[in-house]
């Protein structure tokens, strides 16, 4: 059982920072070489595997980290590494380097991923070299974006989204995912810088920063060492998955809607799972028996065996040294804390291979074995010796040929379990077969219908053009149409214009309205008044009849440019539109449950900090420890209901501590 190990980066200070802080001095203080603490969030000591400081460089971060996983992986074992902080704490830098492209193994500058391709890719050569040819090595990537609850290939020119699956054998797998198969160090990373394009092309189109997703670039790394006599190889696998995470701030909900709240929701979601799933292997490793929820988000159900499993698993937790970020880099170190108490159990994958003859034959080897040995005693070779067995202290040939025997039958179990295993894996590539052949037959049907529906255009197509011989009569209504539209047309121009008219009316209106003032004709007023009006209004429907006139008349077929398909458009439009309409209810509703699930993981958390600093409370040793416990928790609580009650326990603690000067 290996624990995480944890490797703690600090950042240089950056210039926006020291603008912010007026200060050089680092929020981070060393304790000792691997231990620190953060001063202004009155935090405890963090002690990690690894400290680097401002510093430290590239190289650095390889040989402690790198070159280990590599190492562990070339052995069998699968190895993970994570980059986890804040966004701008330099995960892409630890990971990927300084620069988007590679420029060579001179670049002091580049990070872990292209490091690790090259010591991978020299320790295989040298592993190659040292076996006489016996051992094969095969490295195949696969690079995937986990955004929004979707994990997305990148490197996949579509940018398809994939599903996970389990599966006995294999285990945790992203199911169609693009494996690329790659030689050595260049390609590598030129697949890897391939993805991550892809990955930054989508996320300018889709309007994002790519610092909301997680990346996990997954390297297999197999061997086949041939043995010498049987024909058979023994096979070792390991899977080797570099994962740099979304930033690990807190998102708050306040001011977000739309996209940016379904983002927010599922970062907090896979991040608090992330953290969730954490605690319960934490409180495992302490003894207690817990569910651990690996499937709540798609980041821990891909990397389950990453955590707690069959891996040997590094975090690089990367900070700020900004006084202005104190309160996320201790957030980041308490992460790290809790992770490096998780204990993983990494076994050698690894499986033998041979056909089910050469399995046989190593049966029939060993049965034949054992019968000899059975032998023995009957043919008297047992019986050289006196005092059962025993001459001159040490066994005599009966016990050794028992023992001899006890481990030829523990072979024969081992070779039967084999061709067992090598049977059920021949029916699981029967069914994988089948379940290709059915989506074959699936893809032919689609394309079949298709077809169908292609044919129906076609010949929609062909009847609109049979029809076009009645384009001349049609040609030549249109043309008299034309002319009668623009005779309407030039007859509504030479019409006095009809706000000259409403104009004129209104000056009349206001001279009878004069008029009237001066005089009693208000008999007459009210008259010329009703029939000015009825002038205008019969002026506004000729005005009307006139333009619908010219509107009809405009609405003429152009025979001659008939689009080629038209049929049941306005159908079509209407299902599009029905469809659209149902989509967005459906994105609201998505929305709606997206933000209640972000609220409820949000008010748990708040609680589990409320119960964790009780907790703590209840065992701090000092006024002073429990007056920063009290701080601290507040400082993480984000809900009203949670920070009142805890402003509530603070204060029952406080009064039955009698200490107030100290905790007030
Ligand atoms: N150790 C370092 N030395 C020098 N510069 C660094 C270091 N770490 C990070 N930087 C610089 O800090 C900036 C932010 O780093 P980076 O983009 O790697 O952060 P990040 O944590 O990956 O952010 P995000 O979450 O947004 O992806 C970059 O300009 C990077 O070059």
């Amino acid at each position: 059982m290996d624990n995480i190990q944890v490797f703690m980066r600090i950042r240089p200070l950056s210039e926006d920072e020291y603008r912010r802080d007026r200060t050089t001095e680092s929020a981070v203080r060393f304790v000792s070489e691997n231990t620190v603490a953060i001063p202004t969030q009155r935090t405890e000591n963090f002690t990690f595997d690894f400290v680097g400081n401002e510093s430290c460089t590239q190289r650095d971060v390889f040989e402690a980290v790198g070159k280990r996983a590599v190492e562990r992986c070339m052995q069998g074992y699968n190895g993970t590494i994570f980059a986890y902080g804040q966004t701008g704490s330099g995960k892409t830098f630890t990971m990927q380097g300084a620069r988007d492209e590679f420029t060579g193994p001179d670049d002091e500058l580049r990070g872990l991923i292209p490091r690790c391709f090259e010591y991978l890719f020299d320790r295989i050569a040298q592993e190659e070299q040292r076996s006489g040819g016996n051992i094969k090595y095969l490295c195949k990537a696969s690079y995937i974006e986990i955004y929004n609850e979707s994990i997305y290939d990148l490197l996949d020119p579509l940018m398809r989204t994939c599903a996970i699956r389990e599966d006995i054998k294999k285990g945790i797998f992203v199911d169609g995912v693009t494996e690329e198969t790659v030689l050595d160090p260049t390609e590598a990373y030129s697949v890897f810088m391939r993805g991550t394009h892809s990955r930054h092309v989508s996320a300018t189109s889709m309007n994002r920063e790519s610092s909301r997703s997680h990346s996990v670039l997954m390297l297999m790394i197999q061997s086949m060492t041939q043995t010498d006599t049987d024909g058979l190889t023994e096979i070792r696998e390991s899977m080797f998955n570099l994962v740099d995470l979304a930033g690990s701030e807190r998102q708050k909900l306040a001011n977000t809607s739309g996209m940016r709240l379904k983002e927010a929701a599922n970062i907090n979601k896979s991040l608090s799972t992330l953290g969730n799933v954490i605690n319960s292997l934490v409180d495992i490793s302490n003894g207690k028996s817990r569910h651990v929820n690996y499937r709540d988000s798609k980041l821990t159900f891909l990397l389950r065996d990453s955590l707690g499993g069959n891996s040997v698993t590094f975090i690089i937790a990367n900070v700020s040294p900004a006084m202005c970020n104190d309160a996320e880099t201790a957030s980041t170190l308490r992460f790290a804390q809790r992770a490096k108490m998780i204990r993983n159990k990494a076994v050698v994958n690894h499986d033998m291979q041979g056909n089910v003859p050469q399995l046989q034959a190593e049966i029939q080897k060993l049965k034949q074995q054992i019968a000899q040995l059975r032998g023995v005693p009957t043919t008297g070779t047992v019986a050289v010796g006196s005092n059962n067995g025993i001459v001159n202290g040490s066994l005599a040939p009966a016990s050794v040929a028992s023992r001899e025997q006890q481990l030829a039958e523990f072979m024969l179990v081992l070779a039967m379990r084999k061709l067992g295993e090598s049977e059920r894996q021949k029916s699981r590539y029967a069914e994988i077969i089948f379940e290709l052949k059915d989506k074959v037959n699936r893809t032919k049907r689609q394309a079949q219908q298709q077809q169908l529906l292609l044919k129906l255009y076609k010949s929609q197509l062909s009847d609109i053009r049979a029809n076009a011989p009645e384009a001349h009569t049609l040609s030549s209504e249109n043309n008299a149409l034309r002319e009668e539209v623009s005779a309407l047309q030039q007859a509504l121009s030479a019409q006095p214009d009809f706000t000259d008219l409403l104009f004129e009316n209104l000056q009349l209106h206001e001279e009878l309205e004069h008029m009237y003032s001066l005089s009693s004709l208000s008999e007459a007023h009210a008259k010329s008044k009703q029939s000015l009006e009825e002038v205008a209004k019969d002026m506004q429907d000729a005005q009307r009849l006139l333009t619908g006139l010219v509107a009809s008349k405009s609405h003429i077929i152009d025979v001659d440019n008939i689009p080629p398909i038209i049929p049941d458009d306005s159908v079509y439009g209407g299902l599009e539109e029905q469809l659209k309409r149902a989509q967005h209810d459906i994105d609201d509703l998505e929305l709606q449950r997206d933000k209640l699930e972000f609220q409820i993981g949000s008010i748990e958390e708040d609680w589990d900090y409320v119960k964790d600093g009780a907790h703590h409370l209840a065992n701090a040793s000092s006024a002073e420890h429990a007056a920063d416990i009290i701080e601290n928790t507040m400082d993480s609580i984000v809900g009203d209901q949670a920070r009142q009650a805890w402003k509530t326990i603070s204060a029952i603690y406080i009064s039955s501590q009698r200490k107030p000067t100290a905790l007030s």
